[in-house]
């Protein structure tokens, strides 16, 4: 069942009776949401670069795209409920393991035995900056830790996650840009082995576009749920990259080497259908009912037995792992070189002076 009118007016209540200020990030996403569920797509002029905040509320309204209006009234109830029970969870259990970390690009919860770590820049399609390579690996490890059965990871916003933040590659420190290479080819390295040593069932809910690395490190997940607004999209060639996320390997093993070659090579883009009949994807369900559809059969996995479900897991991706992480060394250091190459740097410089997109 989808939220109802009545939900959505109790949510809006329940958000007027936080006591913790949930920040910016999260109070432009709940203005946005409101106004797409209660007003459709963004139907007013952009304000102008100096007017910040209206600015700020614009884009963050603007970037919901075409969300059709009940699932910005689902997703507004959906983060009220995860901003109010992360309220009394902290309530019940202070200090202990359910205490949330603040993060500036996530907003990470735990109940019902599920982490979910939502990616959450949804003003730059959920796109990864250093910062959030980060902190994605700090919520990954405290989701291994904590008392939850499964780690679920998805995206605030019309889009899933648009990959790699190209901003990354202005912010030069004073050893130049092969300095600059050479660290975020460690950071790359360490970003990806956190996927492969991950130790419980790991699910990626796709709520929309994946771009680049975040498709790359789905062939790592332990199952991916789609909705049928997704695409899966790695356009390397496109930027004068290559593969990462082990998707080398991973891909052709799951698609097979032909198909493989379509995305990774050609920049194919994929719909949710076409990833599901190549094994990408596990399943793909409508966006009207896809946060419902998902989230209660997620809700009953949790109640699976934890250690029969880590040690299935174990024997599931053990043998592949020394493999995984010989892959993972290797791709970071052929981009070590290529984001040095001239075609890597005419395609950034291209999209950040706006010539060019996807
Ligand atoms: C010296 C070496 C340093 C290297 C450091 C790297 C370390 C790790 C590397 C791991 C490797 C990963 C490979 C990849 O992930 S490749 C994929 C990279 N992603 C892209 O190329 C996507 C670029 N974005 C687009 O083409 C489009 O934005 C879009 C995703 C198709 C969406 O288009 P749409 O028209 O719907 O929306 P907008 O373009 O208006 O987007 C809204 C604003 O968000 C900004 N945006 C979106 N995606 C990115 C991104 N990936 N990087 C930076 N900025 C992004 C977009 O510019 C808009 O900003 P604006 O409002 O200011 O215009």
């Amino acid at each position: 069942m989808r939220a109802s009118q009545e939900d959505f007016e109790s949510a809006m209540n329940q958000v007027k009776l936080l006591k913790k200020d949930p920040g910016n990030e999260v109070k432009l996403r709940l203005y946005a949401l409101y106004k797409q569920a209660t007003e459709g797509p963004c139907n007013m002029p952009k304000p102008g670069v100096f007017d910040f905040i209206n600015k700020a509320k614009w884009d963050a309204w603007n970037a919901l795209g075409s969300l059709p209006k009940e699932t910005a009234r689902q997703n507004y109830v959906d983060l009220v409920s995860s901003l109010t029970s992360s309220e009394s969870s902290s309530q019940v259990k202070p200090g202990a393991d359910r205490e949330q970390q603040e993060y500036e690009n996530l907003v990470v919860t735990s109940e019902d035995g599920i982490t979910k770590i939502m990616f959450n820049r949804p003003t730059r399609k959920n796109a990864i900056s250093t910062q959030m390579y980060q902190e994605i690996m700090l919520a990954l490890k405290a989701a291994s830790k904590d008392d939850s059965t499964i780690t679920v990871v998805t995206g605030n916003g019309d889009y899933y996650c648009s990959g790699n933040d190209l901003a990354n590659f202005t912010d030069i420190p004073p050893g130049g840009v092969e300095e600059k290479a050479k660290q975020s080819a460690i950071m790359l390295r360490d970003f990806v082995g956190t996927f492969i040593d991950f130790p419980k069932p790991l699910i990626a809910v796709v709520n929309g576009p994946a771009v680049g690395i975040s498709v790359t490190i789905l062939g790592l997940f332990d199952a991916v749920y789609a909705s049928d607004r997704a695409t899966f999209h790695t356009p390397f060639s496109h930027l004068g990259l290559s593969p990462e996320g082990c998707a080398s390997y991973t891909f052709p093993k799951i698609m097979g080497p032909a198909k493989a070659t379509e995305m990774l090579i050609f920049g194919k883009k994929l719909t949710a259908g076409e990833a599901c009949a190549q094994g990408l994807v596990t399943e793909v369900f409508p966006d009207s009912t896809f946060q419902k559809e998902v989230w209660t059969r997620l809700k009953a996995y949790s109640k699976l037995p934890p250690n029969s479900m880590r040690i299935s897991k174990q024997v599931i991706r053990n043998m592949e792992k020394e493999k995984l992480h010989a892959v993972n060394a290797e791709e970071s250091s052929v981009l070590q070189e290529r984001w040095l190459s001239d075609e890597c740097i005419n395609a950034t410089m291209n999209f950040l002076s706006k010539k060019a997109k996807l």
